[in-house]
């Protein structure tokens, strides 16, 4: 008999690799984020990237981190999270899982409470100091949504585009 394959891939490791792959879609020059929703039973709902909305040109809007605020990238950068949420075209997110490559942000984790999104998963947590972060894991711990940090395997995939 042949037996199946032994070194196939996680259901964690697929989806943090979909959310990294997706994170290689935005064009922040910075800080590439990506995301994937799943469902309870393992099956993707949505995708996203960080970028500005649609309409607003990548050439035009500026991607610097610094300077007046409407000439730098924060007021106008949807993030990966908002937009794999806005992405989902189904009828719920109740219950889902959200794999991210950056801990959410305030406002993202307003969205992924309000969606019913109940567990993240997350890989960098590089802004864990700051308030927004702090608020996150404040509205998380009241609302019950889990997070949990990636561990990552080590694994390498390679793959030739
Ligand atoms: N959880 C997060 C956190 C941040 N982002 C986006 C927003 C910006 O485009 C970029 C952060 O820029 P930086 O301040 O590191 O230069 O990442 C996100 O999509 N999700
Ligand atoms: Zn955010």
């Amino acid at each position: 008999m042949t037996r199946k394959r032994e070194d196939y891939i996680s259901w964690d490791e697929y989806f943090m690799g979909v959310a990294i792959l997706s994170g290689m879609r935005s064009k922040d020059p910075n800080t590439q984020v990506g995301c994937c929703i799943v469902s309870r039973d393992n099956k993707i709902l949505s995708m996203g990237y960080n970028g500005f909305p649609i309409g607003c040109s990548d050439d035009e809007f500026s991607w610097s981190r610094d300077g007046e605020e409407l000439d730098n990238k924060y007021l106008f950068s949807t993030h990966s999270e908002l937009n794999a949420i806005l992405n989902y075209s189904g009828t719920s997110l109740q219950g889902a899982k959200l794999y991210v490559t950056l801990f959410p942000c305030n406002e993202c984790a307003k969205a992924i409470i309000q969606a019913g999104i109940s567990t993240v998963v997350y890989d960098s947590d590089k802004y864990a100091d700051t308030l927004s972060v702090l608020a996150s894991k404040k509205m998380f711990d009241a609302a019950g949504v889990k997070y949990i940090q990636y561990k990552r395997s080590g694994r390498q995939v390679t793959i030739t585009l």
